[in-house]
């Protein structure tokens, strides 16, 4: 018998010319995989077909609210929308609750969107950044930094992360100094120099990282008496400087400054050898991923974040076949949905409140305000290289720690400008 389509809408940046984030170039494919999936299943969404109608975002949120109206004013009625980059979720995810619509976001990290009342029916299956300070706090406490420094470019998702980083460290009686900057961080570090920072942390973008870490080696802020925790998604190689900006670094300084940072990250794929709900694991999904697209994965924007926009789907596909349960009551077909249907809304937000699956990402669950619960990892560049140091779980507070750190002079890690012995 014909299959009844439910319809879901979605943007994907392709291409970041606004300099955004153009992860739908992976993302895109991860989605369309995993509805394939979904939709052979038997056992879920009996007698459905999951449709997708898309757009391309370039995530840049005036483009996104344009195809917005195009999803929603065009039938068919669409119950659902899939978002990408944080520009473009904020401007969905603060208009669609007008329609009764739930918006997951696969690719929106800015802590902002942590906010039930600007962003009521949004669910997230990246994580916030703000997820990487309870791991940064727990660090401090391990090696008893009393004191730290945070280094941010003034972009609205590293001051946010900030604020959010200080908050968490004045509770756990750790003192903060703050030092932004806007393009040259020139001032800012001979700031940071004067105040004796030790400890710091860098919250900016992989260019702004390459200018800090140059002034960094040319006023001698590296070595034994500081450690820099930096942010983890930046590419392997990111401190070796291009020639069309113009660093007065040369390769070998910055390898040399960048020596034994920490940085944190999301971790965004399941390692495990463990089936997830799709039947594959994770690393299952990325090989056939990548032998589905005919682009090299490491030129391909969104790759790492590609488990995360598959799980979406699933989130969504669950969310339905939970919702369906519930309406056969009410003699109510998920079909009948129409932006108006207030009832059937709140059971989908209710299903999607609870929803807990392995994903190829991990596991996916979602906080209150909708964020994606996950775990950290922690490496630190050794010898040019990044080498795995450990992973804490913020909701279990369990940090797995594989003792391989290094600091500059061989030596235990160094105190922060708090402890007076001379180490
Ligand atoms: C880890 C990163 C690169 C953070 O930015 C996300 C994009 C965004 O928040 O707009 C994508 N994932």
């Amino acid at each position: 018998s014909e299959r009844v389509a439910l319809h879901i809408g979605g943007t994907f940046p392709m291409e970041s010319d606004g300099g955004g984030w153009a992860g739908g170039q992976a993302c895109l494919p991860a989605v369309q995989m995993a509805l394939e999936d979904v939709n052979k299943r038997p056992d879920i969404l009996d007698g459905y077909e999951l449709v997708l109608h898309y757009y391309d975002s370039k995530c840049q949120p005036g483009l996104a609210a344009k195809y917005m109206y195009e999803l929603l004013y065009k039938p068919p009625v669409k119950l659902m929308l899939l978002a990408g980059c944080s520009p473009v979720t904020t401007t969905v995810a603060e208009a669609v609750p007008v329609w009764n619509m739930i918006v997951l976001s696969y690719g929106a990290s800015s802590p902002a969107l942590s906010n039930r009342d600007r962003f009521p029916t949004l669910f997230r299956t990246h994580p916030s950044a703000n997820l990487q300070n309870p791991t940064r706090v727990r660090l401090f406490q391990k090696f008893n930094w009393k004191k730290i420094t945070i280094l941010q470019s003034v972009e609205e998702v590293f001051t946010s992360n900030a604020k959010d980083l200080e908050i968490q460290c004045r509770e756990k009686g750790i003192k903060v100094n703050r030092q932004s900057f806007y393009g040259n961080p020139a001032d800012a570090v001979k700031t940071m120099i004067r105040q004796d920072a030790r400890i710091i942390v860098g919250l900016y973008y992989e260019n702004e990282a390459r200018k800090v870490l140059c002034e960094a080696y040319k006023n001698k802020l590296y070595g034994r008496k500081y450690v820099w925790f930096l942010i983890g998604w930046f590419s392997d190689t990111w401190y070796i400087p291009p020639k069309e900006e113009h660093l007065n670094c040369t390769a070998q300084q910055m390898a040399e400054a960048a020596q034994f940072h920490f940085t944190t990250e999301s971790i965004m794929l399941s390692r495990e050898n463990k089936v997830t709900i799709s039947g594959m694991t994770g690393v299952e999904f990325r090989d056939r991923l990548e032998n589905q697209l005919n682009t090299d994965p490491a030129d391909t924007a969104g790759f790492p974040e590609a488990p995360l926009a598959y799980d979406a789907v699933w989130a969504m596909a669950l969310a339905f076949n939970c919702t369906m349960a519930k309406l056969t009551v009410d003699r109510m077909k998920l079909e009948d949905f129409d932006y108006h249907n207030d009832f059937m809304y709140k059971q989908l937000f209710n299903c999607m409140k609870d929803t807990r699956f392995p994903g190829v990402s991990g596991e996916v669950m979602f906080s209150d305000l909708g964020d994606r619960i996950a775990r950290t990892q922690i490496e630190q560049m050794q010898g040019g290289k990044y080498i795995m140091m450990g992973t804490y779980d913020s909701g279990e507070q369990k940090l797995d720690w594989r003792n391989k750190e290094m600091f500059a002079g061989g030596r235990g890690p160094p105190p922060d400008s708090t402890i007076t012995r001379d180490w």
